[in-house]
């Protein structure tokens, strides 16, 4: 269980984290929330690479602040940063295995059946001695994700992970990720909607450096009930509205006239509670 309370960081005297209360358990929570909300500060204080002003974070009964609790608490997670920022020149095995070292993984025929097992995990055996840079942005997106696979991590934290994934690929990852959530604590911040949709049990929106919402993906679909419209005619006094693949106009807020309601999606709920609907 990880618990976190009245998380504050502040960059130049503006919050990015501002008294942020949270709880983490067994599955998949997706963090959503328009850009600067403070998804990848929250993720990496919980990685450790980054260190709160205030408030404080307990993983598993471990203080990140304390230098030897840290050390224990990076042994229990896995990260994929936003951006990884490999090295170009070392092969995927290469990679996984300085990772794997880092990691203190010390046993070197040990330390590589795990590097050959993650690379598994995530359709990369084929690549194993590719270098990165040869590498397509979605293969180098699930390099980023085996990293993160390594010694079977507790919490797992993954900053846009499915950013650059082809639809398979993509498809693979949430197989994957709902798996691994059976066992242990995924968080993961993206901007698709259709990801939390499929994938998560719950799901926190982030505003400003707060939680704006705290809920299954259904009860986030829930907010705009009554508020999404199918018409003939496109709605002339609507704000938001877009022709849909069948021709009909697909309208977010007020019901326009001869519109029938159709039912909300996790997108609809989402600009509805950020307010960007009409
Ligand atoms: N190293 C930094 N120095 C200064 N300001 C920063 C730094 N990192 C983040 N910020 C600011 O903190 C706020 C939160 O940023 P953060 O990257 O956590 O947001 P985010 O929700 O992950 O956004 P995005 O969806 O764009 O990735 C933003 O206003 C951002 O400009």
């Amino acid at each position: 269980m990880i618990q976190i309370n009245g998380l504050t960081k502040r960059y130049g005297g503006r919050p990015a984290l501002d008294g942020l209360d949270l709880t983490l358990g067994i599955g998949v929570t997706g963090l959503l929330g328009p850009n600067g909300a403070g998804k990848s500060t929250l993720l990496r204080c919980l990685a450790t690479t980054l260190a709160p002003d205030g408030g404080s974070i307990d993983a598993y009964g471990l203080n990140p602040a304390a230098p030897v609790q840290r050390t224990a608490l990076r042994r229990r997670l896995g990260y994929l940063p936003q951006d990884p920022g490999f090295y170009p020149h070392f092969t995927a095995f290469d990679l996984v295995d300085y990772v794997a070292i880092l990691k203190e993984l010390t046993d070197r025929a040990a330390r590589h059946a795990e590097v050959r097992r993650v690379l598994a995990e995530v359709e990369l055996t084929d690549k194993a001695g590719t270098k990165v840079r040869k590498l397509s942005g979605g293969m180098r997106q699930r390099l980023a994700l085996a990293q993160a696979l390594l010694g079977e991590p507790d919490l797992l934290i993954l900053d846009e992970p499915t950013v650059g994934l082809d639809p398979e690929q993509r498809m693979s990852f949430r197989a994957l990720v709902s798996r691994l959530g059976e066992s242990c604590t995924v968080v993961l911040s993206t901007h698709q909607t259709e990801d939390v949709a499929a994938l998560c049990e719950r799901v926190v929106v982030l505003r400003d450096g707060r939680a704006a919402f705290d809920g299954t993906p259904r009860e986030l679909a829930g907010i705009a009930d009554g508020r999404v419209w199918l018409s003939d005619e496109a709605p002339a006094a609507a704000r938001v509205f877009w022709r849909t693949a069948d021709g009909r106009y697909r309208t977010l807020g007020d019901r326009p006239p001869a519109a029938e309601a159709t039912r909300p999606g996790v997108e609809d709920g989402y600009l509805t509670l950020l307010g960007e609907a009409a």
